[in-house]
């Protein structure tokens, strides 16, 4: 089975929520740097889809505007655009727009999104754009199918229920229980662009990589790891964190951070705990293990990037934890960062 590729929807709003107003005249909301920003992730991308209505009302081109990241893209053998794409049941799309009369890359009408993804990745589309409309963002949202979301937010209004909004109604993953991740804020000018995680696998990502940075901040040491840990409840917001040797000189990461909560908080039986090293299982300076701490603590859910390399012990964290019924989630394409800050205690 070929894996989809990652999907990107973007889309800029107004303070209240409309993506465009309802004259025939298509509104534009970012300001010119975002529109550098846009184009940017768009040369970062293999292939960029809008909805069928997005090519009728606003005849887009979607092709990437700077020069030198067109060279960039060519020099690095990619065609200079990406494959454009429209979604598309009815096919009632003009020959003479422009999406299909400009840009370099390949253009495709598409009227499933589960068959355009496995098209996709048969050619070998690692990184998809969406661009919108309402209801292609909403068919996206709404099935699950986004891992990250660049919300732009222009500072002003709309203010008429005719114009079209960010979404339609609809039954989306993420209510006031289940909490998107927020990755970024950031200023553009006026403009202000919000990067939100949607996918599982994302947002493992996002915390592993907290978890990494944190272990960077360990005093070294020649007879223990450095390990980061961060304990995230069930809304998506970080109860705990520690670090290897943070408040004594023998305390691990987890060990750390399990010990700001009360054991008797409700969040432990929901939440998950990343950790960039597998979790120890053999200790001689504690009576614990991290292991054991994390049973004892109730936590379902362990995420780590790298194995414990059998420098000093054989671990078996992953599997006691597995036995016991936690969820237990192995990383190793986040663990270079792991191997790196504990370079001179690995197995040459
Ligand atoms: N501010 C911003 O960032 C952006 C604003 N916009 C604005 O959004 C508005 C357009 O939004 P909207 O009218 O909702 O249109 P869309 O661009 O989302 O197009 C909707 C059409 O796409 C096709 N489609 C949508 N979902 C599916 C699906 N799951 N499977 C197959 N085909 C599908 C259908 O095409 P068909 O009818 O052919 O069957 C449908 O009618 C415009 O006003 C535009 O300016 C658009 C993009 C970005
Ligand atoms: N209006 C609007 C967006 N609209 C999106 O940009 C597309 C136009 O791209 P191009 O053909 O390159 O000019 C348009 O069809 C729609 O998908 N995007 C944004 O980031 N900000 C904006 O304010």
């Amino acid at each position: 089975m070929t894996t989809r590729p990652y999907v990107l929807l973007s889309a800029a709003m107004s303070i209240d929520g409309y993506l465009d107003d309802a004259t025939d005249q298509r509104l534009v909301l970012s300001n010119d740097l975002d529109w550098d920003r846009v184009d940017e992730v768009r040369a970062g991308c293999d292939a960029i889809l809008v909805g069928a209505n997005t090519v009728r009302r606003d005849n887009p081109r979607l092709v990437i505007r700077s020069a030198a990241r067109r060279e960039r893209r060519v020099a690095s053998g990619l065609p200079a655009d990406p494959i454009k794409v429209v979604l598309s049941r009815s096919g009632d799309l003009d020959p003479a727009a422009a999406f299909f009369t400009t840009g370099e890359g390949e253009k495709l009408v598409h009227a499933d999104i589960d068959t355009m993804l496995a098209d996709l990745a048969a050619r070998g589309v690692r990184r998809l754009m969406v661009e919108g409309g309402t209801g292609t963002h909403t068919s996206f949202l709404t099935r699950g199918l986004a891992d990250e979301l660049h919300l732009v937010v222009a500072p002003f209004f709309v203010g008429d229920a005719a114009a079209p909004r960010f979404v339609h109604d609809g039954r989306f993953p993420w209510d006031r229980d289940r909490r998107a991740t927020l990755a970024e804020v950031r200023k553009i000018g006026n403009v202000v662009l919000h990067r939100y995680l949607l996918s599982e696998r994302e947002v493992d990502r996002y915390w592993l990589e907290q978890a990494v940075e944190l272990s960077r901040r360990c005093p070294p040491s020649d007879t223990a790891f450095a390990v980061g840990a961060v304990v995230v409840d069930a809304h998506g917001e970080e109860i705990a964190r520690g670090y290897s040797r943070e408040t004594d000189d023998r305390v691990h990461a987890e060990e750390a951070a399990l010990a700001r909560l009360d054991p008797a908080d409700p969040r432990l039986a929901t939440a998950t705990i990343y950790s960039s090293l597998e979790p120890c299982s053999r200790r001689r300076s504690r009576p614990r293990t991290c292991t054991r701490l994390i049973l004892d603590a109730g936590l379902p859910r362990v995420v780590f990037a790298l194995r414990e390399p059998p420098t000093f012990v054989d671990g078996e964290g992953a599997e006691l934890l597995a036995a016991a019924g936690r969820e237990v989630v192995e990383r190793p394409d986040l663990a270079a960062g792991v191997r790196e800050v504990n370079r001179s205690l690995l197995p040459a």
